[in-house]
């Protein structure tokens, strides 16, 4: 099965964040080729393709196993593929005939642990990996790298001295430091706590814009890739389910498993009948699917909304979850077997439970899909 490209579709382009992200002086494009990698008797990769332009932040999104760390590693170079090939401005790193060392690539990594030397100074860390010049030069290039993280007065000090989000800087800035043509980053926010790590996370993506380096960011968390991301490669079970723009994927999933990656959905079971679906909501078109295929109707819960004017289809409130700034309500359909689940601005004005109510949906934004579970899966091993 040809999976669909985001890019492909007209939204994608106008949405592609990376065309505001001048590249830096050093900035490579990197491609990826039909990489393959078996272990084994295990698949991690299988033609695995895709592309990051110079400048561009790129994630590999995916569920624990997908092969997310197993193409980092490829990239740098730590292994050699079985098959496909890793290109950097067009030149073959890795490739049935070439396999360049991962110290002769130019590519910077950061850890998910950040992996500083315990026994190494701060300084020392980050002057670590600079190799050529006099050592007063590599001092000023490493204390330059320091600045530009805010971390030049620790400069004397030890990792352990550090916190989490300190030790991420430093790890930045000795990955940063021999400016590489492209950073590789694993999990690198995972390790903080919440609070901090958008800190961080914000403050790192804005120093990475400015100094225009192509980086590829592993995360298994889809608002941290729609967040952080110029472009989404989203990695099911060693394969590309799908790459684009975060705006495409999320508007546009070419897949229920895309779909469901993105978003906790309400799903429909349905049959398709002349390029439609009925369902207790109302008809919604299936264009392209045969008649007699069992689909998934799904609606995001921030896309249905009460009404009191012309409804889709009425229910009786069930009960609702006070969120903060949100609130979900569960409204059950005569003929839904769960209870819809609908999510707003959190309000007042809640009738009690059990009232009757009126639903109105965003036709434009729901999606059918053909159901995964009724149909064999296009994606044998
Ligand atoms: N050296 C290895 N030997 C055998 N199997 C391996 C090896 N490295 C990875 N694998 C397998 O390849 C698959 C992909 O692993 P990988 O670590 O790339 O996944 P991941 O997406 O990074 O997972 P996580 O998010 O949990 O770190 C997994 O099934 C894993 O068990």
């Amino acid at each position: 099965m040809r999976t669909i490209q985001a890019d492909e579709r007209p939204s994608a382009a106008a949405s592609d964040r990376h065309i505001a992200r001048p590249a830096g002086p050093s900035a490579a494009a990197l491609s990826v080729e039909a990489l393959r990698q078996v272990y084994g008797t295990q698949v991690a990769l299988d033609g695995v393709s895709w592309q990051a332009e110079p400048g561009q932040a790129v994630c590999l999104l995916g569920h624990s196993g997908c092969g997310k760390t197993t193409l980092l590693r490829l990239v740098a170079g730590i292994e050699a593929p079985t098959a496909g090939r890793v290109l950097l401005d067009g030149e073959e790193l890795s490739g049935p005939q070439r396999q360049v060392a991962p110290e002769r690539r130019g590519i910077g990594l950061v850890f998910q642990d950040y992996a500083l030397f315990p026994h190494l100074s701060v300084l020392a860390n980050v002057m670590f990996g600079l190799r050529g010049g006099s050592p007063a030069t590599r001092r000023a290039v490493a204390l330059a790298a320091l600045d530009r993280v805010g971390m030049q007065r620790h400069a004397d000090g030890f990792p352990h001295t550090l916190s989490g989000g300190e030790q991420q800087r430093v790890a930045l800035a000795r990955a940063l430091a021999p400016q590489p043509r492209v950073l590789l980053m694993d999990e690198p926010f995972s390790n903080l706590d919440r609070r901090l790590r958008d800190q961080v996370r914000d403050d790192t993506m804005d120093l990475l814009r400015e100094a225009g380096t192509t980086t590829v960011i592993v995360t298994h968390d889809p608002e941290e890739a729609l967040r952080i991301a110029d472009r989404i490669v989203l990695l099911r079970q060693g394969r590309v389910e799908q790459t684009g723009a975060p705006e495409a994927l999320y508007r546009h999933p070419a897949s229920l498993f895309a779909a469901r990656f993105f978003c906790d959905l309400n799903e429909i079971p349905g049959v398709c009948r002349a390029g439609q679906v009925e369902t207790p909501l109302g008809r919604h078109a299936a264009p392209g699917l045969a008649d007699g295929t069992a689909v998934r109707v799904c609606l995001r819960p921030q896309d249905i909304r009460l009404t009191a004017g012309a409804a889709a289809a009425t229910g009786r409130l069930v009960d609702r979850v006070f969120l903060g700034e949100a609130e979900q309500l569960r409204v059950a359909v005569d003929g839904l077997a769960m209870p819809l689940r609908l999510r707003r601005p959190a309000a007042a004005d809640l009738p009690p439970p059990g009232t009757a109510v009126g639903l109105a949906i965003a036709g434009d934004r729901v999606l059918v899909y053909p159901d995964a579970a009724a149909a064999p899966s296009p994606f044998p091993r």
